[in-house]
């Protein structure tokens, strides 16, 4: 049966890119949403099989729409991932010089990445928000353009015949951004041994050192944290939740050992998937983490109780 994803559309998108990375994408229906928002709630009202939606960038950090919205939903899952270089051009409907720029139409996360190109060669261009780079390039077509240019991806300017005023514009080259796939809670996808596990940890209150014991739940069973971001929860001041990668599977056993730790302290904790690893890079497990030391050391606590 072929599934339907969601992205953050219109077509054109780096997400849409990023989409056809996705396990099953060739046979996927893609479906353009207007933000990351309105993708994931089509996982959750079932129009969709899943959504794929930007949650970090290696020069921004997360994104925190989408982090926030994953993190605070009880029934998403994330079950793959995909990274996507990214490369961004100035376009406009018509040949103009840099200097006529006067407005200049981007999603936020392209303008934190062009900022400084921006500073430099367009210096007083009002930043014209808009809900994607696609969107942005669309926007110079209509009847009332949404400004004299746009900050997109070469593609999406090609396919429009939009004019390149300058391209690889981007501050950091060879930046990545990191997608992922989210559907509705379902089995993980199988242990590969290049895996990641999401995880959300609120920060339990009045607690001193609740995030030292938390982490050293992580580092006496030797599970790397990749990512980790505090974010606030939006109920008080000062009520933060953690958001993690952690290297590894839910059905590895440190993996496994760690959370049920991290849950003693934290009981809200939940898990938001496992997902494999888009560089496939293997996972280096010490000796005494691995999983035959797990099922040895359990097998001798099985027989002093006497089973
Ligand atoms: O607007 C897009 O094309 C997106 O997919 C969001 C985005 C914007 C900038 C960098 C990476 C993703």
């Amino acid at each position: 049966m072929s599934r339907r994803y969601s992205y953050l559309g219109p077509s054109g998108t780096f997400t849409e890119a990023a989409l056809l990375q996705m396990p099953d994408a060739e046979a996927a229906e893609r479906i353009p949403a207007a933000s990351v928002l309105s993708a994931l709630s089509m996982v959750d009202q079932d129009q969709v099989d899943g959504a794929v939606v930007p949650i970090e960038n290696s020069v921004e950090g997360g994104v925190s729409a989408t982090v926030d919205a994953i993190s605070g939903a009880a029934n998403l899952q994330i079950v793959a991932e995909a990274l996507v270089p990214i490369s961004f051009v100035l376009a406009s409907r018509h040949p103009v010089p840099l200097g006529m720029v006067e407005t200049v139409a981007t999603h936020s996360h392209a303008w934190a990445q062009v900022r400084r190109w921006a500073e430099a060669n367009v210096p007083g261009a009002e930043y014209v928000p808009a809900s994607s780079t696609a969107a942005a390039a669309h926007g110079l077509l209509a009847e009332a353009p949404v400004a004299d240019a746009a900050v997109c991806a070469p593609l999406v300017a090609e396919q429009l015949g939009l004019h390149v005023v300058a391209s690889h514009i981007e501050d950091v080259a060879g930046a990545l951004t990191r997608f992922v796939l989210v559907t509705k809670p379902a089995v993980a996808p199988q242990h590969t041994g290049a895996d990641k596990t999401t995880v959300m940890i609120p920060l339990p209150e009045d607690r001193p050192g609740a995030l030292m014991e938390i982490l050293e739940h992580f580092t006496t069973r030797g599970v790397n944290i990749c990512r980790i971001e505090s974010r606030p929860t939006g109920s008080a001041m000062g009520d933060y939740f953690f958001s993690m990668d952690l290297e590894g599977h839910i059905d590895e056993a440190r993996v496994a050992a760690a959370l049920s730790g991290v849950h003693r302290i934290a009981p809200n904790t939940r898990f938001l998937g496992s997902y494999p690893r888009a560089d496939s890079k293997p996972q280096q497990v010490p000796e005494d983490v691995s999983e035959a030391a797990f099922s040895a050391a359990k097998t001798w606590v099985d027989s002093l109780r006497g089973r």
